[in-house]
């Protein structure tokens, strides 16, 4: 999974994605610091795995991960080539789902390109400017499928359609994921890169004062992204970017004396997982404790699949049992005594938390 980072210049991206990733890139107190794309991974928490690793022995635990791209900001009038322009934006197309970092916190020192503070306006400028890139590629996409079209082509006159159905919400200011599209329109959606038909979750960059998001400019960014359905979830780049260079029990000292259990990068990790319709199963035994992310309504030869291919052609049978099931009965063993160890088969629909041993072998093959 991997999700990309969005915002106008100088709101603290690269903080927040070093905080997240550790990967050191630059953050500087200039706006276009960032020119080329940082990419950086971040484990996914899940305090299930410690569960886990109570019970079952092993050196290895493996979280799930996320893959971050941290990329150059944008500004009014990015698609007529202002600022960097907007043609780094494709180094986002190929992303699940969008983080836009808002500026909340308020500091004189730290230039604003527009001059002041104003969530709501940042959004839709930013909004603005990925409906143009859009645009731009639905135009070209639309401009071939019709010439080809014009040959009696069915694949392009389906396609020249879809690309008109996609041209009408952008030209209202619109993004496309407020389109109700189905399968096969979501796929070409997607094979085009389509910025505003990710998923988004904003990213509030708040104050130090006001860790916890409570204060108006939040407020403002809560309210927006409601009426979407979307999720705000506030971090204050700055006090992360400390705790993650912490570690350790410092991390956990300066956690306490903040009345906070965890990073809010932990948070925010969590939710854009959850954004994007993914859920957990975990494999376990001596060589490792594993998560697995796979999106909610795969089958058991599909989770199989997500740890190799080969393990889905040849599955023959799933054994599952719960996190609850290992916190009760203390071992495998007493497990199966129990009865609690479930054999699966093909159909099976893999839920969030299962424990997993793949059975796969060549019975199904010639
Ligand atoms: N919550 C915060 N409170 C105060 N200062 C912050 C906060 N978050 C980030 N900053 C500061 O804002 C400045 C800009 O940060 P950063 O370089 O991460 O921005 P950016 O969005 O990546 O910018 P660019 O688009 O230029 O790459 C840095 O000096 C950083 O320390
Ligand atoms: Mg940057």
């Amino acid at each position: 999974m991997e999700v990309g980072i969005v915002g106008l210049p100088n709101v603290g991206k690269s903080t927040i994605f070093n905080a997240l990733t550790a990967a050191g890139a630059l953050a500087a107190n200039y706006p276009f610091a960032t020119i080329e794309p940082n990419v950086g991974v971040v484990d996914v928490p899940d305090p299930r795995l410690k569960v886990i690793h109570g019970f079952i022995k092993t050196d290895k635990v493996i979280p799930a991960a996320l893959r971050v791209v941290d990329i150059a900001g944008i500004v009014k009038g990015a698609s007529t080539g202002e600022g960097l322009g907007n043609k780094f934006l494709s180094h986002i197309r190929e992303v699940d789902a969008i983080l836009h970092v808002v500026r909340c916190f308020v500091n004189e020192d730290i230039m604003h390109v527009d001059g002041k503070v104003d969530p709501i306006g940042d959004i839709e400028t930013i909004d603005t400017e990925l409906a143009l890139a859009d645009m731009e590629t639905v135009g070209s996409a639309l401009d071939r499928a019709e010439r080809t079209a014009r040959s009696g082509d069915k694949e392009s006159i389906a396609r020249a359609e879809v690309l008109k159905k996609c041209k009408a919400p952008l030209e209202a200011g619109l993004p496309v994921r407020s389109l109700d599209l189905n399968a096969d329109e979501r796929k070409l959606v997607r094979s085009l890169g389509l910025i505003t038909a990710k998923k988004v979750l904003y990213v509030a960059n708040v104050d130090e004062a006001d860790m916890h998001g409570t204060g108006p400019l939040v407020q403002v960014v809560r309210d927006r992204a409601a009426k979407e359905g979307g999720t705000v979830v506030p971090v204050c780049g700055k006090l992360e970017s400390e705790l993650a260079e912490l570690g350790g029990d410092d991390q956990k000292e300066m956690l306490q004396s903040m009345g906070l259990e965890e990073p809010a990068l932990a948070t925010l990790a969590r939710e854009a997982y959850k954004l994007l319709g993914y859920h957990s199963y975990f494999t376990a035994g001596e060589i490792e404790i594993r998560a697995w992310d796979i999106p909610v309504g795969w089958t058991a030869p599909q989770a199989a699949g997500r740890i190799h291919g080969d393990l889905e052609k040849s599955f023959i049978k799933a054994e599952v049992y719960t996190v609850e099931d290992l916190v009760k009965h203390k071992t495998e063993k007493a497990i199966k005594e129990a009865g609690r160890l479930r054999l699966e088969g093909k159909e099976y629909i893999m839920k969030d938390g299962d424990i997993v041993h793949f059975q796969a072998g060549l019975a199904g093959k010639k």
